[in-house]
């Protein structure tokens, strides 16, 4: 569940004031998502998404990411856009967070992809890189490599608590996967985090990319294997589906090139996804009250996915 914050009807009732779009007829709490509180509002002229921004988001990052996707939205591709009151100001103060008015989207995020959604995500993703090939905006990935020792230093042996051996597993797999990293890759501006709860889907077609909290001037071919780890699993993480992980790469394929070298550093970029989620989840995992309106996620359906990297890797890009 996260609604970390709750708003009153008469504070959404002025808020909506502000806008043009409607007065408020109904709002009620998402309870997917981890992030940020996120309400779904009926107005009198439409639905919405309300968000206010809680954990990892950064103030100062939400013009890039309303940048991102204005820029994505006017090359047609389904992303939702952050609305503007009458006066040109789309980032408000709500119950004393940052908020934002979205465009909804329509669709559902499905949890057992099938391979003509995985296709057709992969291309989306694609289009989605296509189209900001001349996007100017910038931001640093806050955990990518260079933060993940960093990270891991964090969390330290409290990781053992999780499973036993799990900090010295995740320290020696964090120095092969660095040494190993394929620093000079393409680049550009990416998702970071498209797994299947970020798109919506209408049957078998994209209704919606959602959630670019984490997007990131980073290696392209990462926002694929990022991809590609959270959707050719089952949701522990033990089961590998090797047909998900082809579709999407193949959708990917069929709106942007992967040259040579990107397909190749695909098991490393994986095994690096990997470490990344394991991490932040492990973070969460010890950081989060047991007793938090959010669920936790497993950060061991991480590490079966980076053992699963470690002994099939190539293979499974093949
Ligand atoms: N623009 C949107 N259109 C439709 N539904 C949305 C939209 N944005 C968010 N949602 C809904 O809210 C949920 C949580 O949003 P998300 O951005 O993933 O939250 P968080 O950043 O907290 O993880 C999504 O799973 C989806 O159901
Ligand atoms: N996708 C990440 C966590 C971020 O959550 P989201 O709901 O904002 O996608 C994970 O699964 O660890």
């Amino acid at each position: 569940m996260a609604v970390y914050t709750h708003v009153s009807a008469e504070a959404l009732a002025a808020f909506l004031a502000r806008y043009d779009h409607g007065e408020l007829v109904s709002a009620k709490g998402i309870a997917e998502g981890v992030e940020n509180s996120n309400y779904m509002v009926d107005t009198t002229r439409g639905r919405f998404i309300l968000t206010l921004y809680e954990k990892r988001v950064d103030l100062a990052d939400l013009p890039f990411f309303f940048a991102m996707l204005d820029h994505l939205a006017e090359r047609g591709n389904p992303v939702p856009r952050a609305l503007t009151d009458r006066t040109g100001v789309a980032i408000q103060q709500l119950e004393g967070r940052p908020a934002c008015l979205i465009e909804f989207l329509p669709g559902v995020s499905v949890s057992h992809p099938n391979t003509a959604q995985a296709f057709a995500t992969g291309a989306a993703m694609g289009h989605m890189h296509e189209s900001l090939v001349d996007f100017t905006g910038e931001r640093s990935n806050s955990l990518g490599p260079d933060g993940w020792t960093a990270l891991l230093a964090r969390c330290g042996h409290d990781l053992d608590a999780i499973e036993s051996g799990l900090f010295d597993h995740v320290s020696a797999a964090l120095e092969r996967v660095l040494a190993a990293w394929p620093y000079d890759l393409p680049r550009g501006v990416i998702h970071a985090d498209l797994f299947p709860d970020n798109v919506l889907m209408l049957g078998d077609r994209v209704g919606g990319l959602i959630d670019f909290y984490f997007a990131c001037t980073d290696i392209r071919a990462w926002d694929l294997a990022v991809m590609h780890s959270a959707w050719s699993f089952d949701a522990s993480g033990g089961t590998v589906d090797r047909a998900i992980g082809a579709a999407l790469v193949e959708g990917y394929v069929s709106h942007f090139p992967l040259s040579d070298a990107e397909r190749a550093a695909l098991p490393v970029l994986a095994r690096g996804a990997c470490i990344r989620f394991l991490l932040t989840r492990a973070w969460d995992w010890l950081n989060t009250p047991a007793d938090a309106l959010v669920t936790r996620k497993d950060p061991l359906a991480y590490l079966r996915r980076l053992n699963t990297y470690d002994q099939m890797g190539e293979t499974l890009f093949q």
